[in-house]
């Protein structure tokens, strides 16, 4: 088992089945060619749907109540009874998807899981992190985080490796809403809040004199706590190599948080190229990048790093960021003061109607999402590894189980009457 380097707190879970499904026979493209969907609605990639998904039944599962010197009343979502309850499971999702976005719809995620993950994440929120106070219960099960993660890891086969990447996602928001956004989040002060929580992820290797300060200091806010015992949960799951990726791309993430809150704290509007360059780090990339640990297979660190790799993922992660900025529009524009988003930026940079800057962030997105698809097809015949088919299939996957959160996550987000 890999070590953490973070000192033990939370208990440990039970060793997880981490035999992966099997793999697709005969390699092929798991890509239409591009182009072969016109804009909006298109197939979903041949092989992605394929992988099989075992579901391994887990033992019955009780939420633990808080333990710890007053935890007590830190214990939140409960009823009268003490049993916390998950949100309410909903009729398969709505929502419009915006008009003419490229997109690949997918099968509604398997909701015996969404039930399940939305139950325990809920319990690790409440009891185990305490990520947020009660008055944030409704935001919380709003978010719908057990079907964002399902939707968007159909081959996860278990559980427990679905609870990994929804307690990191769980994290990631805590730290954006708490920090960075609209529960207490400021540009003063961010670089040292984001560095001395990626201490939670990356962790301090000092001296016995200062390492207990630091240690205390992961307990002390809600997003280090959630990061640091998302993290600890990750790190037994994943290989060394693998865990290192994750630490990279959430410095990346941090790095564009940065950007973000320099530009807001001067109230600069960048340059279209210059926002896309900020937003290719403030970025979901974190969340499709596990997608082999919690598939239970690894991808190799030298075909991960491989230029043609990076290159695809980058692209994908693009195309979801550039999603949330579609999709949290109207959201944004009834925030206070210029939420910088592409419509935005290319209304104000290029003198376009909120219409046309709109319509035409559209047109960017549609051009990543073919650019991702035609450069993983590329290299899936390029390089016809199994692991490396599988984590092209994983990243697809995501990025189309992203944008059906993002279309059915009407508590969230509308869409603007641009049509
Ligand atoms: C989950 C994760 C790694 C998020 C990092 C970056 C991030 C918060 C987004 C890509 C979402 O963008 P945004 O802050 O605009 O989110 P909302 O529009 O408020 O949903
Ligand atoms: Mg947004």
């Amino acid at each position: 088992m890999p070590d953490s380097g973070l000192s033990p707190g939370q208990p440990s879970l039970p060793d997880p089945p981490v035999t992966p499904p099997p793999l697709p026979g005969p390699p092929t493209l798991p890509f239409p060619p591009a182009g072969a969907a016109g804009a909006g609605t298109a197939a979903a990639p041949a092989g992605v749907a394929d992988i099989p998904v075992p579901v391994t039944p887990e033992p019955g599962w009780i939420p633990r109540g808080p333990s710890g010197l007053g935890t007590a009343s830190l214990s939140l979502a409960r009823h009268p009874e003490g049993a916390l309850e998950a949100p309410a499971p909903t009729a398969p999702a709505e929502g419009p998807a915006i008009p003419g976005l490229y997109h690949h719809p997918v099968a509604e995620p398997d909701p015996v899981r969404v039930e399940e993950v939305s139950l325990r994440i809920k319990a690790w929120a409440v009891d185990e992190v305490q990520a947020f106070p009660p008055e944030w219960e409704d935001q919380f099960d709003g978010f719908s985080v057990g079907r964002y993660m399902v939707a968007c890891h159909p081959d996860a086969p278990t559980v427990d490796h679905l609870m990994a990447a929804t307690r990191l996602m769980v994290a990631e928001n805590a730290v954006d809403d708490c920090y960075c956004e609209d529960h207490g989040g400021s540009p003063i002060g961010l670089g040292s809040r984001l560095l001395l929580a990626h201490t939670a992820l990356d962790p301090l290797h000092t001296t016995a004199e200062y390492a207990p300060d630091w240690a205390e200091s992961l307990h002390s806010d809600a997003p280090r706590r959630a990061y640091r015992s998302a993290m600890e949960y990750f790190v037994e799951l994943a290989t060394p190599s693998q865990s290192d990726r994750y630490r990279h791309d959430m410095a990346r993430l941090h790095l564009g948080y940065l950007a973000e809150a320099a530009w807001a704290e001067t109230e600069h509007v960048p340059e279209v190229w210059e926002y896309l360059a900020m937003r290719q780090f403030n970025n979901f990339r974190p969340c499709p990048t596990i997608t082999d640990t919690v598939g239970g297979y690894e991808l190799p660190a030298d075909l991960h790093a491989s230029p043609a790799m990076q290159r695809v993922i980058a692209l994908a992660g693009n195309a979801t960021t550039i999603v949330n900025d579609l999709y949290s529009y109207t959201k944004e524009q009834r925030s206070p003061g210029l939420h910088l988003n592409l419509p935005v930026v290319i209304a104000e940079r290029e003198g376009l109607s909120e219409q046309d800057a709109y319509l035409k962030a559209v047109e960017v997105h549609n051009d990543l999402m073919r650019t991702f698809e035609a450069e993983a097809a590329e290299l899936a015949a390029a390089c016809p590894v199994p692991t490396v088919l599988r984590f092209l299939k994983g990243v697809a996957a995501w990025v189309d189980g992203n944008h059906y959160w993002h279309r059915t996550n009407t508590y969230r987000y509308s869409l603007p009457s641009f049509w």
